[in-house]
This record gives C-alpha cells, sequence and structure tokens, in this order.
C-alpha cells in the first residue's frame, strides 16, 4: 500500500493479527497474518476470479470441502449484507486473500467480512501473494491444502496436509442438502432499490427440486420464473418424487465429486423421460452421469465471473459466472449422429471445434437417445450445456443465476418454463430481452426513460 494511501486510511488499521500459514499438499507454502478464526483449515486450493461478490461466494455451498483464494486484492470493502447470502452460514473451508478490509463502507452492509468468518469459525489468512499463489495453482494444478493460524512449521503442515482427505471421491452433497422436504419463497425487494427485479409472478408449476447443497439464488430463478418449488433431500427416491405429480424436476449446484453423488444421479436416470428436468452445475452432471457419461477432474476449475461461453443454438455469447471443478467429457455421451452434426463422424476433444464449423453437434446416447451440445467455454473448449433431444431435458455446467457475476444467461430459467409447457423451441429466447423483462424498470419500459433523462 503507498504511503498515500496508509495516510487515507489512517486511523482504520487492523487489529494485529497473530502469523498464520497456507501450504499446499506440492510443498509450497505461504506466510501471512490471520483474518478471521484461529485454527487450523484442511480443503482442496482453488482461486475465484470475480471482481466483488465475496459473501455470495464464501456462503455457496458448493464450496464445500474447499480452501477459496480470492484473486482481486482487497476483500471486505463494501462488508456483509445477510440478504445476499446463498445459504445459512459459510460452507467453504478456508478463505486466503491479499487484503482483509476491516472497515467496509457501504449502506447496506451490517458486518465485517472478517467478523462474520469468526463468528462461523472459517480460517482465513491474508498478506498472502495471491498473484503467485494463482499462478502456482494455474500451473501445478488444484491440491490439498491447509492454513493454519497455530502452527508455522513447514515440515509439519506438509505432513498434516499429506495425510488430510482428498476432495475426489468424496460426497460433499450429502453434508449440505437439506435433511427434510422445504419450500422456497421470495421476499421482493422495496421499490427504493431503483435495479431491484420484478416482483414473483403467481406460481404456474410445481417443481420438485433436489437440494444437494442449492443457492438461493438459483431457488429465487425458479420461483421468478412462475415455479411453485420444494427442495428434497438429495437421495430422494425418484417413486417419491413422482408422487408428487410435478410439473418439473430441477437439479441443483452441489459441492464435491459428482461420482461420489451415486444417491442423486441413480434416482435422475429413473426420472429423464419421465418429467421435465433442469440441472445446473452439479445437476447437470447428475444428469451427465445418469445418462452414462464420463466426467474428468478439471486442473484448475473455472470460478469466477467473466467465463465467455457460446450457445451454439443461438451462436451467442454469454458471459458467465462459475464455479466447478468437474466437466463433461462430451465424446462419452455416445457416437455423433452425422446428419446432425454437419456431416462430421468423429468425436473432438477441444470443443471449440463446433464453434468454428457454427454447428450443435448431436450424439446416440444408449439410454435416452439423441443428445446436443448446446454450450461451449470459449477459453477452454469444454462442455457447458447439454439438450436431450427426445426428452424433454436440458442442464448447463455455469450458472445462470449467477450472484455473483453476469445475468447473461438468466434466460435459461425462462427456458425451464419454457419446457414444462411443453414447447419445442425453449431454448431459442431472445435473452437480452429476457433479461431486461427480469427487472422493474424493463418491464414498464423505465429503463429508456432512465437512459433519456
Ligand atoms: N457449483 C457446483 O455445483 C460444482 C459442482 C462440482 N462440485 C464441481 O466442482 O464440479
Amino acid at each position: 500500500m503507498s504511503k498515500i494511501s496508509q495516510q487515507l486510511l489512517s486511523g482504520t488499521s487492523k487489529a494485529a493479527g497473530a502469523p498464520a500459514a497456507l501450504a499446499l499438499e506440492d510443498g509450497a507454502v505461504f506466510y501471512g497474518t490471520a483474518c478471521a478464526a484461529a485454527g487450523e483449515a484442511f480443503g482442496e486450493i482453488c482461486f475465484n476470479t470475480s471482481l466483488e461478490g465475496y459473501l455470495e461466494v464464501a456462503t455457496d455451498p458448493s464450496y464445500a470441502g474447499q480452501i477459496i483464494t480470492m484473486t482481486y486484492p482487497q476483500i471486505g470493502n463494501y462488508g456483509v449484507n445477510p440478504e445476499d447470502a446463498q445459504s445459512a452460514a459459510p460452507a467453504l473451508r478456508g478463505l486466503v486473500v491479499r487484503d482483509m478490509c476491516t472497515t467496509p463502507s457501504n449502506w447496506r452492509s451490517k458486518l465485517s467480512l472478517h467478523e462474520f468468518l469468526r463468528q462461523h469459525n472459517v480460517v482465513a489468512i491474508e498478506g498472502v501473494d495471491t498473484r503467485a499463489l494463482v499462478r502456482h495453482v494455474r500451473d501445478h494444478g488444484a491440491q490439498r491444502a491447509i492454513i493454519s493460524t497455530l502452527d508455522l512449521s513447514k515440515e509439519s503442515l506438509l505432513a498434516k496436509v499429506r495425510a488430510s482427505e482428498s476432495l475426489v471421491g468424496q460426497n460433499l452433497a450429502a453434508t449440505v442438502s437439506c435433511s427434510k422436504p422445504f419450500t422456497h419463497g421470495i421476499v421482493d425487494l422495496p421499490e427504493s432499490h431503483a435495479f431491484a427485479q420484478a416482483p414473483a409472478p403467481a406460481p404456474r408449476f410445481k417443481v420438485v427440486a433436489y437440494d444437494c447443497g442449492v443457492k438461493r439464488s438459483i431457488l429465487d430463478g425458479l420461483v421468478r420464473a412462475g415455479c411453485d418449488v420444494t427442495c428434497v433431500p438429495w437421495d430422494t427416491p425418484a417413486e417419491r418424487v413422482l408422487q408428487q405429480a410435478p410439473d418439473g424436476v430441477f437439479l441443483s449446484n452441489g459441492p464435491g465429486d459428482p461420482e461420489a453423488v451415486e444417491g442423486t444421479y441413480s434416482q435422475v436416470e429413473k426420472l429423464l423421460g419421465k418429467v421435465p428436468v433442469f440441472g445446473i452445475c452439479l445437476g447437470h452432471q447428475m444428469m451427465c452421469k445418469a445418462a452414462g457419461a464420463d466426467i474428468e477432474k478439471l486442473k484448475f476449475g473455472h470460478r469466477g465471473g467473466n467465463h465467455p461461453v457460446m450457445n451454439l443454438r443461438t451462436r451467442r455469447v454469454e458471459i458467465t459466472a462459475q464455479n466447478h471443478g468437474f466437466g463433461l467429457l462430451f465424446p462419452s455421451l455416445g457416437p455423433l449422429v452425422p446428419e446432425l452434426s454437419g456431416g462430421f463422424k468423429g468425436h473432438e476433444d477441444d470443443l471449440r471445434f463446433w464453434v468454428r464449423a457454427g454447428i450443435a453437434p448431436v450424439v446416440q446416447n444408449e439410454r435416452f437417445g439423441r443428445i446436443q451440445l448446446t454450450h461451449v467455454n470459449l477459453n477452454d473448449g469444454t462442455a457447458e450445456g447439454i439438450a436431450f433431444l427426445d426428452i424433454p431435458a436440458f442442464s448447463v455446467q455455469y450458472h445462470p443465476e449467477a450472484n455473483p457475476g453476469p445475468t447473461d444467461a438468466h434466460y435459461l430459467f425462462t427456458a425451464f418454463a419454457r419446457l414444462m409447457e411443453g414447447r419445442e423451441d425453449y431454448l431459442d429466447i431472445d435473452i437480452a430481452a429476457d433479461r431486461l423483462a427480469g427487472w422493474k424498470f424493463g418491464a414498464e419500459g423505465a429503463c429508456e426513460e432512465a437512459c433519456n433523462a
């Protein structure tokens, strides 16, 4: 920090933190200062490149079992507002930041981030060169890590981290799912919020949502699309879901290794073809597993708010919010159907081939018939979305609810509503118009007024 900024911030210095260390299983050790709870935390080290939204990240249940590094250098500067939380309590194991701001300034802030984390017993470290750490993780991959405020000995930390449990193979969805069904309602923000979303419409669809660690904003997105949502535990038998005669089933995001969540995907296999299904992130992986696909562990995952994805059906690019460490191997869903894949017979590993070719390829899946690749990540050519052509079902690997992140992909909630209406063109939506319609100013044409004022 420059001398001038130091002077500007004089009187806002932080309570002196105890020394702390972050050690990675490959031997890299970073030293810094404790800035939340004291103790030791084990988890998979990963990084999120969002410029804001640290509270939504900290409370996203999909981060269970992980230590998150925020790449934005100052974290905590606008405090914590419980209305933005994605679940009742933080799910991440630990947080790594360059600089923890302990004197937040924002009219909505109720608490500082470091105090919020401390109250929830989350260990955090600041003063780490997060650029060096992120480069290290990008080069050497996601791995086990420990943050300690109790032990600074490199040897001892490495021994502990190497003895800790890996995230691979762990069913963490079971640890963050609800234990009994609940219904979800939303509270509309007051008129004084100039950019508030439009009020939720009256429910038209009865939706059962598998809760593998669902984010609150995803449930809000479903309610705003006209769904009456009942969440059920991650391993609820398909028969019990079908007994409720829902118009649709939703599969939520969630933490950990998708291979280990057989309790969900074995049920999804029984639901596909019987009821319209929509899945997000872990929910997408559950659909893929139900169709017999292979899932790969990505080297360091996608976590942030600026991941470009092309919708191959519309050829529009969406800037998306992402948070995942595993991904579908599209070729494992089945052989290509050349007539529906521009005449191509051979699979490509880098799916940007289809972006260049201008084709949304289709495979023949043994269990569920034809499946189309609908979305591709433009950064690394991985699969980001699929649509089943012979049964009513589709899913995306990224996060249309954003929170934090851009809302380009909000249209996918509308698409689910259209799927439940039985529309064949359910995915072919003008995404800009859909996005505007979701906001109070958009609904009333006040957007133009505001722009002209
Ligand atoms: N946000 C999610 O649902 C993440 C899914 C899964 N745990 C992954 O890391 O790939």
